[in-house]
């Protein structure tokens, strides 16, 4: 009997587990077309509101924006657009419906212009992607995002694909850490990794009495990232940018108040604590130390940086407690205040111009001359994932 069932159990091919590490190999990004300086938002956003009669609200709305550190934001919603969606533009009407139908379009839209660079950096045949990992906090789809998505760019009709839906932030560094673990277990694995943010759903009128809409209205932008992972790069043919040696995730225990949202009729509702930026910094210090216990460096100078930015306060928050020299998280501020919070989208933006400025500034490495890195993700739960990057030779 232990004879047939062999016979049976070795008919089943059998992945062949990769020699190295999971292996960053291109980096795309998008943004709709339509751009938004944060110090007009004010006027835009109150105009399409109708709510210039609230004077003294528009001015705490003003400090709020100013205070955000952003510069512009990118949105696929415009004037004309919003014009014809008025339940979009109020407080509390049930408007779920009307944002649905834009983010199921214009999710696998936006994310497919992000993939279609990365696969051209990547320089292989789209038919040679094996898994699609995708996630988005814009919405929710039958089929999903993910099969519009495999759709769009033509993948193999076996990719196999994997949607993760309405998990904010960390999300981002998530889907790498799922990645890793597909491309070490299956060694000929090319994985399209896709985080994209349509935040339509989040857009409301303001009102006085909630302050955390109106911090939801400040500061979340839409984006979309995707990379290709993969182990053993094919040599001459595909190029490393960054290794992913690990991957932990933690969850902050008795935070789950600290941020989150709830989709409701009248959209994605969003709330932040106020002491976010200290749980962030308070708790990042032990993700640190564990994630990077085997290389024995407990300096976090020693390492660049690819951080979610949340907000400024989260970053100051932990420059501070880390002790962090100016300018470690100089990619973490650009993305944030040329994009705003794009949610799982940033990270990936921010590895992104980490590349791109170690390669403009001549750096020896493409982790800005260090040759180790951290990659964070912070999001609800409080979850935050720590990834240690290694940085290739440029
Ligand atoms: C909006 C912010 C600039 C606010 O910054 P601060 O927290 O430092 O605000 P502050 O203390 O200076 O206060 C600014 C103004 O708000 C008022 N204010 C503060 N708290 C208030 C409250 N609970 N109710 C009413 N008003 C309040 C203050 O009195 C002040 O008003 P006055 O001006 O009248 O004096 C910041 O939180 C921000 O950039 N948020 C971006 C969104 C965000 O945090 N995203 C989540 C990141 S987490 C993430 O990315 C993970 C994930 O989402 O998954």
């Amino acid at each position: 009997m232990a004879s047939i069932n062999n016979v049976v159990v070795d008919a089943f091919p059998k992945p062949q587990r990769a020699r190295g590490p999971a292996t960053i190999m291109a980096i795309g990004t998008a943004n709709p077309p339509n751009l938004y300086e944060q110090s007009a938002y004010p006027d835009f956003y109150f105009r399409v509101t109708n709510s210039d009669h609230k004077p003294e609200l528009k001015q705490k709305f003003r400090r709020l924006c100013e205070r955000t550190m952003i510069k512009k934001r990118y949105m696929h919603l415009t004037e004309e657009l919003l014009k014809e969606k008025p339940g979009m533009c109020s407080y509390m009407d049930t408007s779920f419906d009307e944002r649905q139908d834009i983010v199921v379009e214009e999710v696998p839209r936006l994310a497919k212009e992000a993939a279609v660079k990365a696969i051209k950096e990547w320089g292989r045949s789209k038919s040679e992607i094996t898994h699609l990992v995708f996630c988005s906090t814009s919405g929710v789809d039958m089929p999903g995002a993910d099969y519009r998505l495999a759709n769009l760019l033509g993948l193999s009709s076996s990719v196999n694909r994997i949607m993760l839906y309405n998990q904010a932030c960390h999300i981002g560094a998530q889907t790498l850490r799922i990645a890793k673990d597909i491309a070490e277990n299956n060694r000929t694995a090319r994985v399209l990794v896709v985080a994209c943010e349509v935040n339509t759903l989040i857009f409301r009128g303001p009102e006085e009495r909630d302050f955390q809409n109106l911090v939801a209205q400040v500061a979340f932008g839409d984006g979309a990232a995707a990379v290709v992972v993969g182990a053993d790069p094919v040599e001459g043919v595909e190029s490393p940018i960054f290794e992913i040696m690990a991957a932990l995730p933690f969850t902050v225990p008795e935070t789950q108040m600290a941020v989150g949202g709830q989709l409701k009729q009248i959209g994605l509702t969003f709330h932040v604590a106020h002491q976010l930026p200290g749980l962030i910094a308070n708790n990042l210090e032990t993700c640190l130390g564990e994630a990077m216990k085997p290389l024995g460096i407990s300096d976090w100078n020693d390492v660049f940086w690819v951080a979610h930015p949340g907000n400024w306060g989260i970053m100051d928050a932990v420059e501070a407690k880390l002790g962090l020299e100016q300018g470690k998280l100089q990619s973490s501020r650009h993305v944030f205040s040329e994009f705003g919070n794009m949610m799982s989208a940033t990270v990936l933006f921010v590895m992104d111009e980490v590349r791109k400025r170690a390669a403009a500034k001549g750096a020896a490495t493409t982790g800005d001359g260090l040759q180790w890195g951290v990659l964070c993700g912070f999001g609800p739960g409080l979850s935050i994932e720590t990834l240690v990057l290694r940085s290739v030779p440029l």
